[in-house]
């Protein structure tokens, strides 16, 4: 994982954990800590109330029982989603779908460069078939990671059929695995939507779709999770990848959008280079998180 951690609230928590004891000073500013970094209001009334009840039961006055019991509450939650990525399938082919400009490509271009740096062979698509910018931008990217790419032969072919054409050039050359980009769209535009599901249909004709990847990006905060709703519905999504962790201080909505969601966040995102992209460890998270 990078090292910037901006979202940390370690910062936040700082002064509250530097005092002797737990007062009725500690409760206000953890509860302003915990909204800052946007766990939501809810989220943050339950881990204020859970503490309180956890520092009562166990009769402690020390701010640093309270920072580990924070931790482990933040991880215990984290942890009760499987964040593992499902690639066992050959060809494993993952879709990766989201508004615009949230990181879909870049994410694509790290993900495409994390399977290649564990030896996988890996095909790109670059179904986002009506932006001429966005197929090069692709295209510099699986050059980075040493992956191949099937672009659209003409401007605003079917985004289905790039998609479709990557897997099979997958299965006749034995790739191992397949990553479509698609165009950045609106959740409120149905069309748009639809489009995923033919996307969808017309690649499941040769293979199962391991993954369908919603990216988000972390400094839309809460909005984050509307988004979320359209797509689930509309592309069946397994799994969320939180982006620009690195440029918010908004560490708290990765759990407030999981448990939203009910979507396991699979990789983070936190940089602009091919290697600012991790898998997701609640183990790892919560403790950078708490600091
Ligand atoms: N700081 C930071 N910037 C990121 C991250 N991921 C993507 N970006 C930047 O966000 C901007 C948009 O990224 P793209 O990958 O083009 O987004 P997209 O979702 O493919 O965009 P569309 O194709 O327009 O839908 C670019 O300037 C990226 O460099 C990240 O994790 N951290």
């Amino acid at each position: 994982m990078a090292e910037r951690t901006p979202w940390s609230l370690s910062g936040a928590l700082r002064g509250m954990f530097g005092r002797q004891k737990i007062d009725e000073t500690t409760w206000d500013d953890l509860e302003e800590a915990l909204i800052t970094a946007d766990f939501g209001p809810d989220i943050t009334d339950e881990i204020v109330e859970q503490l309180r009840e956890q520092v009562a039961r166990f009769h402690t006055e020390d701010p640093k029982d309270l920072k580990r019991m924070l931790r482990e509450l933040i991880e215990e939650r984290l942890s009760k989603f499987d964040t593992t990525l499902n690639l066992r399938e050959r060809p494993a082919v993952t879709l990766v779908v989201g508004v615009n400009g949230v990181g879909k490509t870049t994410t694509i271009g790290k993900f495409a460069n994390f399977l290649r740096i564990n030896g996988r062979t890996v095909v790109v698509a670059a179904a986002d078939t009506f932006r001429a910018a966005a197929v090069e931008q692709l295209s510099t990217w699986a050059q980075r990671a040493g992956a191949g790419i099937v672009r659209p032969q003409q401007h605003g072919q079917d985004p289905a059929s790039v998609a479709y054409q990557a897997v099979e050039i997958a299965m006749r050359e034995g790739l191992e695995m397949v990553v479509i980009d698609t165009a950045g769209r609106l959740q409120t535009k149905s069309g748009l939507m639809d489009e995923l599901s033919k996307i969808r249909r017309v690649v499941e004709k040769l293979a199962p779709v391991s993954e369908v990847l919603l990216v988000l990006d972390a400094t839309t905060g809460q909005n984050g999770v509307a988004q979320a709703e359209a797509f689930i519905q509309h592309a069946g999504v397994t799994g969320l990848v939180v982006t620009k962790l690195d440029g918010s201080a908004k560490g708290g909505f990765v759990l407030a959008v999981q448990e939203r969601t009910g979507l396991p966040i699979k990789l983070i995102g936190q940089g602009e280079g091919i290697n600012d992209l991790a898998g997701f460890t609640p183990h790892v998270f919560a403790e950078k998180l708490v600091g």
